[in-house]
């Protein structure tokens, strides 16, 4: 099935360098941190170029997830295969996501960004973090459980939440590959549908330069790259905790299923700016599929796997999670007992599950975490809150990576990775790959070593 433009003919000429996606988001993003850094004011007045873009990803997302689990569902033999491409997912993100949290425990432990501090939590502003901890989603499971189902099968697909689109979609393929002549029909109206939506997705990443440009001005202009001044140590142990999880453990995970994690990072350069420059995985949630659909993982694993990743397999926000409770008990000189940080990561493990890929989704996450444990104060998180936008950036590259990581590693254990194909695109043959239609966005984008 083709998804985006055709490549085959391949008497286009290579595109200049300028033409290509990756180079125009990278670009934006460097006047966008010229904006906000020389002209503050004009920068932070440029958020509505980020909102808007994230805005027109957001709202093609319900119909990609569900057209790519609809149409990849009728590959499958039968229902079993579902439950247990979701049951590899989970042990996956399980285990991952936990050692992610452990390993933010463990660098702040070593490294104790916020001790010697001496912050007074009753000289913070309460008030600048109020209500942060009300916008998570349900602690309790039941409650989230039941919080997966939607209200009606339509609204599922219109009130924008990842789980209700994935639940309904799975339903509906199941009962479509059970419906004999009528749901071969369907599925073959869904194939053409789902053609035309990534057509879509591929006209609205045009307009990912200008998200980048406008998300960037936006957030050096309005925080400010001074504010990084102060809490240089946390951002930064932030930051190289999180680019060593991907290199070392992420890498290790990738070398043990076959493939070079700087290779993948190298075919999902253009994903991962425009990740970068919204602070934001779910900018890049349509593309990200496509790519490791093109990358030989089978489209029913991707669909399962990447949009539930986006719920219960955010690395990143685990790390920032561990490591920024401690920063803030370190900086108002709270004594964490090991029970007190054992307590912390199991409510985390928990907390962490249902949380979103937009951005901020990391700080309401920890909100809820920390009013759900009495020792570390909610209110120490006022001390972040001007760096946050900076680490919402890392938190959503790694939690990108984390997700991308997962769907190929998930169908390389269902037999649904096709090796010469990930082999065909990792090493930039885009001629080999994308058997299941061209690049993402337009030929320029196929990778190129
Ligand atoms: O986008 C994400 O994956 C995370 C988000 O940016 C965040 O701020 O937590």
């Amino acid at each position: 099935m083709q998804h985006a433009i055709d490549t085959s003919q391949g008497t286009a000429p290579p595109p200049r360098w300028f033409a290509r996606l990756y180079v125009q988001v990278l670009l934006a993003i460097a006047a966008g941190i010229t904006v906000g850094f020389v002209w503050p004011e004009t920068g932070a007045a440029l958020q509505p170029l980020g909102d808007g873009f994230v805005k027109l990803v957001k709202m093609i997302i319900a119909p990609v997830i569900f057209l790519t689990i609809v149409t990849g569902i009728g590959g499958m033999r039968h229902a079993g295969d579902i439950g247990r491409v979701a049951g590899k997912a989970f042990a996956y993100f399980l285990a991952v996501s936990s050692l992610a949290l452990i390993v933010g425990l463990i660098v702040a432990n070593v490294v104790q960004p916020g001790a010697g501090m001496n912050i007074d939590v009753a000289s913070l502003d309460a008030s600048a973090v109020h209500g942060y901890a009300d916008k998570a989603h349900d602690a309790t499971i039941p409650a989230f459980l039941l919080s997966v189902i939607p209200t009606t099968f339509v609204s599922a697909l219109t009130e924008g939440s990842i789980l209700q689109v994935l639940l309904v979609a799975i339903l509906f393929g199941i009962a479509l590959s059970l419906s004999g002549e009528s749901g071969t029909a369907i599925h073959r109206i869904a194939e053409q549908l789902s053609e035309v939506v990534f057509q879509l997705v591929a006209i609205l990443m045009r307009a990912a330069p200008v998200g980048a440009f406008g998300a960037m001005a936006f957030t050096v202009g309005k925080y400010g790259v001074g504010a990084l001044l102060g809490l240089g140590k946390l951002v930064g142990t932030f930051y190289l905790t999180s680019a060593l999880f991907v290199v070392i453990v992420l890498g290790l995970i990738a070398r043990f299923s076959g493939f070079s994690i700087f290779r993948l990072l190298r075919y999902l350069r253009a994903e991962l700016l425009l990740v970068l420059g919204t602070s934001s995985s779910e900018a890049a949630l349509p593309n990200l599929m496509q790519k490791l659909e093109q990358a030989g993982c089978a489209k029913s694993v991707v669909g399962i796997v990447v949009p539930t990743g986006y719920s219960f397999n955010l690395d990143g926000t685990n790390i920032y999670m561990t490591l920024a409770a401690l920063f803030i008990a370190q900086a108002t000189g709270v004594d964490l007992s090991l029970g007190d940080q054992i307590a912390l990561l199991l409510v985390a493990m928990i907390s962490s599950k249902g949380a979103a890929g937009v951005t901020g989704a990391g700080f309401i996450t920890l909100a809820a975490t920390l009013s759900i444990i009495p020792t570390v104060p909610v209110a120490g998180m006022a001390l972040i809150l001007g760096v946050d936008r900076f680490m919402s950036e890392c938190r959503a590259l790694t939690n990108c990576i984390g997700n991308a990581i997962a769907a190929i590693v998930v169908a390389k254990w269902e037999g649904a990775l096709d090796h010469h194909q990930l082999r065909a695109a990792l090493s930039g043959n885009a001629d080999q790959a994308g058997q299941h239609g061209g690049p993402v966005f337009s030929p320029e984008e196929a990778p190129a070593d």
